[in-house]
């Protein structure tokens, strides 16, 4: 058995589409939806994120600023910046591009951020929004995720979900959005016994642990919907996944490939968040 390929890249360029349109329809209302990205420091990795945002912003109409600030810049001066944006009118979606350097406390910052302008959707008061089921916006990844699983109509209602990674930014907003399409969600970290013996359960399984190889082929349920969050560059240059690839295709019902997978979807659902931030700012005006 060979898995079929989950194309994030083909999906998210349909989402693109239909962001331009959107974007069309807020331009005819005299609004360009704006995005601004924060980037502090100089990850290579961040880098290619940042251009890659705005390159995507700029072909589907929307307006993005990038804001580069060095390696040293302080706390203070980069909740300055936050604050500048918090009060542009112009900028509908701000986001802070992590990791930040590590004299710099994430939470304080991403706590900054004007919870209607979280278009990474990080911010507590949308962390708890999620939870109870009342998302105002949706991380990107887990949004993204959802998005590729609906067009591959995996069956999610009484499902068996396993997540391995419980980051703020993917895995456990994405237990919620599985938990609130009605699957049974295992949630696995660092500490989990036996992962082989959690990961065989599940229908989904969703990896993001940023540990290339974690899950490979025999710790896979066959048939199984395989979803790779893992982005690692090898010594070679090559990009892998946390998931075994070769021998993971053998197994699963369908799998997500590294690059083409998951990444494009976090660009795309990013684009969809920001002018969602727009059309509601431009309800509020016409209400
Ligand atoms: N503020 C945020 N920071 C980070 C987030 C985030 O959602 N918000 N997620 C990741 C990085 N990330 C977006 O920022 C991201 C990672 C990867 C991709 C992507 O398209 N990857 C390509 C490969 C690109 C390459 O050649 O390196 C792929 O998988 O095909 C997009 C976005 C951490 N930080």
């Amino acid at each position: 058995m060979t898995a079929r390929l989950i194309d994030g890249k083909a999906l998210s360029d349909t989402v693109k589409t239909e962001v331009s349109k959107r974007v069309l329809a807020l331009k005819k209302q005299g609004i360009t939806p704006g995005l601004a990205v924060v980037l502090v420091g100089d990850d290579p990795a961040s880098q290619v994120y940042v251009r890659n945002k705005a390159a995507a912003c700029d072909k589907a109409g929307l307006h993005s600023r990038v804001i580069r600030l060095a390696a040293d810049t302080t706390e203070g001066e980069l909740l300055d910046v936050v604050q500048e944006l918090n009060a542009d009118r112009s900028i509908h979606g701000i986001l802070v591009q992590l990791p930040l350097p590590a004299h710099m406390n994430a939470s304080l910052v991403i706590e900054a951020i004007a919870a209607d302008k979280d278009v990474d959707g990080f911010h507590v008061s949308n962390a708890g929004l999620l939870m109870t089921g009342q998302p105002l916006f949706r991380p990107c990844t887990p949004y993204g995720i959802m998005k590729m699983l609906e067009a591959e109509n995996v069956a999610l209602r009484g499902a068996e979900a396993v997540i391995v990674g419980a980051s703020n930014i993917v895995g456990k907003p994405m237990a919620m959005l599985l938990l609130a399409a009605g699957a049974t969600v295992t949630l696995c970290n660092s500490k989990t016994r036996d992962l082989g013996a959690q990961t065989r359960r599940a229908d989904v399984l969703v990896v993001a642990t940023g540990k290339p190889g974690i899950v490979t082929g025999d710790m896979i349920k066959p048939g199984a919907v395989v979803i790779d969050v893992g982005i690692n560059r090898c010594a070679d240059g090559r990009l892998v996944g946390d998931v075994e690839f070769d021998s993971a295709k053998t197994v699963a019902g369908a799998i997500t490939p590294v690059p083409g997978g998951v990444g494009p979807m976090t660009i795309a659902m990013l684009l969809v968040n920001t002018v969602e931030a727009a059309e509601r700012r431009a309800a509020a005006i016409h209400i």
